[in-house]
């Protein structure tokens, strides 16, 4: 049902004070964005079905702590909102299927589950248990989820093995990117959310991926069956190979330097290698050929910028 589109206060988890576009319907304030496709926010009070729309009746939503259930509803709903706007102004892509596809995200789903997903249509966070995870909801996680959608609706990348970690790379490189066009930025996956007993620590290291205990090196990947064939470790090789390209650097392994290109750019090749070269069965060396193609397209044949792409995939020993 559409309404006013109004300006509301959201008092975030993570991101502090924020702006989110909300809908004035016969005076009550809902979670919905019809500015952006119409995406929306539910509550699913702990169960694992169901849920429905915030609404407000001021407009000022949550208190930046969990005590307010409306809180994680702010993260969501913005995380959202930061990743629309991130491929609508980065590359003129309006939502995941560029026809405003409306997404909807789904918080505190369960009871006390630790994890988050894309289930085709929706995203969905659990709160955590409150030693292992707080709630997913930080925006790399958003923007994570919400490239499974693009990455559905394009490559198709199948969930296992070679195919189903770049499939994951290409989650974590653009749930960084969308965490980067806040203002603050890293390489790091799920720093707000894990452990939050100890500092410092993620769920996934692109500068380092060693240091979350996953391969830096092709010659380091993971050929068991756990994970889906290690989709989540493997997703390792690829986002050093984006870290290497957009900061430059030096691989650990290999011992190979290359010289970055920064993020914009990076972020640009590996878009255009996702969505106009891909194939659901891409391995890591279809993912090399078809971000070397995306460089020429972008940037020529015997750019900068094609040739650090090509030393990027090499020092992760993918020739
Ligand atoms: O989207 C994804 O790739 C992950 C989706 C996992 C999932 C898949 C299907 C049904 C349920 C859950 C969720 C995230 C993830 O990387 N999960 C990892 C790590 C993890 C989170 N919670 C866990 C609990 C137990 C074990 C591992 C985990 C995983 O599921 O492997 C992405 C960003 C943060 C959470
Ligand atoms: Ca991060
Ligand atoms: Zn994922």
């Amino acid at each position: 049902m559409d309404g006013v589109n109004a300006t509301g206060t959201g008092k975030s988890l993570y991101s502090g004070n924020v702006s989110i576009t909300t809908d004035l319907v016969s005076g009550v304030y809902y979670l919905r964005d019809n500015s952006r496709g119409g995406m929306y926010t539910t509550n699913m009070n702990n169960r694992t079905t169901g849920g429905s729309t915030f609404t407000d009746a001021d407009n000022v939503w949550g208190t930046n702590t969990t005590a307010n259930v409306q809180s994680a509803g702010v993260d969501a709903h913005y995380g959202a909102q930061l990743t629309w706007d991130y491929y609508l102004s980065s590359f003129g892509r309006r939502g995941i299927d560029g026809n405003g596809f409306r997404v909807l995200s789904r918080v505190h789903y369960g009871n006390r589950y630790n994890n988050a997903f894309w289930n085709g249509s929706s995203m969905t966070y659990g709160d955590g248990d409150g030693t292992t995870f707080r709630p997913l909801v930080s925006l790399d996680v958003a923007g994570h989820e919400i490239t499974h959608g693009l990455t559905e609706k394009t490559a198709g990348l199948i969930y296992s093995n070679e195919s189903g970690a770049a499939n994951e790379s290409f989650s974590d490189i653009f749930g960084t990117m969308v965490e980067y066009s806040s203002g603050t930025g890293d390489y790091l996956i799920g720093e707000d959310i894990y452990t939050p007993a100890t500092a410092g620590d993620a769920l996934r290291n692109m500068s380092n991926p060693a240091a979350e205990g996953d391969p830096d090196h092709y010659s380091k990947r993971y050929t068991g069956t756990g994970d889906n064939g290690g989709v989540h470790i493997n997703s390792g090789i690829q986002n050093q190979v984006f870290y290497l390209l957009a900061q430059g650097g030096t691989n650990r392994t290999s011992g190979l330097a290359v010289t970055g290109i920064g993020r914009p750019k990076a972020a640009a090749i590996f878009y255009r290698a996702l969505t106009v070269y891909l194939t659901p069965s891409s391995n890591f060396k279809a993912v090399r050929t078809a971000t070397l193609n995306a460089a020429r397209d972008l940037y020529g044949a015997s750019s900068a910028e094609y040739n650090a792409t090509a030393q990027a995939w090499t020092a992760c020993g993918v020739q």
